[in-house]
């Protein structure tokens, strides 16, 4: 498989704190990577350095064999990378379709002439967004998108998480990064939510993921690969069987003696 992401001696310090330690990572067009670590191994400062947050003081990243080392966010944004946060960052007054829109300023035309001018073209695009923002939220609940212009405010948890999934997922990426998509809920509504990411993968083909979790029964069910990280440095990688077995991962990560 032809690699999205390729990440070559990734390094970065805050103050006297190694957090990334000449990290290289790689991930396959189609792939789910699960990255894991204990609290502080560097696996959110990994996506701010990938989604451009942070700049890497060495290293090299690229994106379908283009450099994105060091350009901004939006830049790297249009190029194809998404993510979801570890807390939410939905707006609750507004509705599910605005959050979701909201992801989606790359496929839209934003002229003021054109919203102003153009009625006709502007009511066609504003349809088309709606109906593409309600196929993807059918792809997690039927019922959910039907509730379209209703406040996210009202909605459970496990809904919401499918809204800013969604909310990522909107403008097409080639890349999605995933930071704890478990925090805050239920063992079953995690499951529940593990299916519906495992759907989505199936219907955008070609979608590869990286997501970070302290799950291990999440990391089992829907990772192909995992990457191990313990202070900043990959300590191993695998199939869950293979870093569930190795003795480095369980002492840094199990806590095993
Ligand atoms: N903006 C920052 N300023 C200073 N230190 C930081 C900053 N961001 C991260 N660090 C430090 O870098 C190291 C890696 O942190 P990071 O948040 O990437 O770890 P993590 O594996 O995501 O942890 P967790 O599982 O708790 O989310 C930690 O020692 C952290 O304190």
């Amino acid at each position: 498989m032809p690699l999205v992401l390729e990440a070559r001696g990734l390094t970065r310090r805050f103050g006297g704190v190694l957090a990334l330690d000449h990290l290289d990572f790689d991930v396959a067009r189609g792939e789910i990577v699960g990255l894991i670590g204990p609290n502080g191994s560097g696996k959110t400062t990994f996506f701010n350095v990938i989604t451009g947050i942070y700049w890497a003081d060495a290293g090299h990243v690229s994106l379908d064999g283009a450099e994105i080392t060091r350009a901004t966010p939006q830049a790297i944004y249009h190029a194809g990378v998404s993510r979801t946060f570890q807390r939410s960052r939905l707006s609750l007054p507004l509705s599910i379709f605005d959050n979701i829109m909201i992801g989606n300023h790359k496929r839209l035309n934003q002229g003021l002439w054109f919203n102003l001018v153009r009625r006709q073209a502007f009511k066609a695009e504003f349809e088309e967004s709606f109906a593409n923002a309600q196929a993807l939220v059918e792809v997690f609940d039927p019922p959910l998108a039907r509730r379209m212009l209703e406040p996210v405010a009202g909605l459970p948890m496990i809904d919401r998480r499918r809204i800013e999934i969604c909310r990522a997922l909107i403008s097409r990426p080639q890349l999605l990064l995933m930071d704890e998509p478990s925090a805050g809920m239920t063992h079953e509504e995690t499951s529940q939510l593990m299916d519906d990411i495992l759907e989505v993968r199936k219907r955008l083909d070609g979608l590869s993921i990286v997501i970070v979790e302290h799950e291990m029964g999440v990391i089992e069910r829907i990772t192909n690969r995992c990457v191990v990280l313990n202070f900043g440095r990959k300590i191993a990688a695998g199939t869950f069987a293979e870093i569930a077995a190795d003795r480095m991962v369980q002492e840094a990560y199990l806590g095993l003696q």
